[in-house]
């Protein structure tokens, strides 16, 4: 697609469509208060989701919040885990302990845990181990750094990733098993993937899952984080093998989220009856 085109629905076969999630990343962010009123709000725009699975990861101490106030369609999440079961580890939060308040999702692997805890793709995978223990859904991300992608490592780096913990997606889980792929470049930057890119990078990690199992490859949810916003949602959920966003900042209103829902919506509507 030349980026000067208007995106079509038509790039996304309906043979191809995954039902598309939108998951909210608060990060850092959020509050009581705030949490109430982004539900609340989120409660009025019910005909904005029909036939996208949303799910919002807060911080730990919100999940129970969440879990009681939130509408039924709503995927309760974390933003982390500890890669132990329990015992001595202060201050971590296990697998079980988040089933037990009601979370569904946990995020495992976010860069922002990779750098600034120096989380290694061992201990990632070790995560996303107790995450399936307790049967939670678990949405993997991997990414490049910009000189990574500046010296042509993306796919060797997207790769070792991947394969860390790319055994460990099967038939029975590949339901609730997803990857999220955030170039580091493009989160809370402003500067988003374009679509091609996103699209060449999703191709690759479906490419690599395939190798292993072509079917299992094509019924899992490959999502896009990185700025992304109901300005540019349309056009890079329209890729093939991008079905839905993982989103930071602008998840943190409900009327900036929902803008991201309602254009996952209309790719749906528009890919149905095209
Ligand atoms: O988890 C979300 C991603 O890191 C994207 O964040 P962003 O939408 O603020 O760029």
């Amino acid at each position: 697609m030349m980026l000067n085109q208007e995106p079509t629905a038509a790039q996304k076969p309906v043979t191809m469509m995954r039902k598309l999630m939108v998951a909210g990343n608060w990060k850092l962010n959020g509050s009581q208060v705030m949490l109430r009123q982004w539900l609340a709000d989120y409660a009025e725009s019910a005909a904005d989701r029909e036939a996208v699975e949303v799910a919002l990861c807060v911080p730990y101490v919100y999940v129970p919040v969440l879990k009681e106030l939130a509408a039924a369609d709503v995927t309760v999440g974390a933003q982390d885990l500890s890669a132990h079961e329990k015992g001595a580890h202060t201050g971590e939060v296990s697998a079980a302990m988040l089933k037990d308040v009601g979370a569904e999702l946990v995020l495992v692997g976010h860069s922002e845990r990779r750098q600034d805890h120096f989380e290694s793709d061992a201990l990632v995978r070790e995560k996303c181990q107790q995450a399936l223990s307790q049967n939670l859904t678990v949405v993997v991300c991997v990414g490049e750094s910009r000189q990574q992608r500046e010296t042509d490592k993306t796919f060797v780096v997207i790769k070792q990733q991947l394969d860390a913990f790319s055994d460990l997606i099967t038939a029975d889980n590949v339901g609730r098993f997803l990857v999220a792929y955030e170039p580091i470049w493009a989160i809370g930057t402003g500067l988003t993937a374009s679509a091609e890119q996103a699209q060449e990078v999703h191709q690759f990690i479906r490419s690599q899952l395939a190798a292993k199992d072509v079917t299992m490859a094509r019924q899992i949810r490959l999502l896009y984080g990185g700025s992304c916003k109901g300005s540019n949602a349309f056009e890079l959920f329209s890729m093939p093998d991008v079905d839905g966003g993982l989103i930071g900042g602008a998840s943190l209103t409900a009327e900036d989220f929902m803008a991201i829902c309602r254009e996952a919506k209309k790719l749906m509507n528009e890919t149905q009856s095209s």
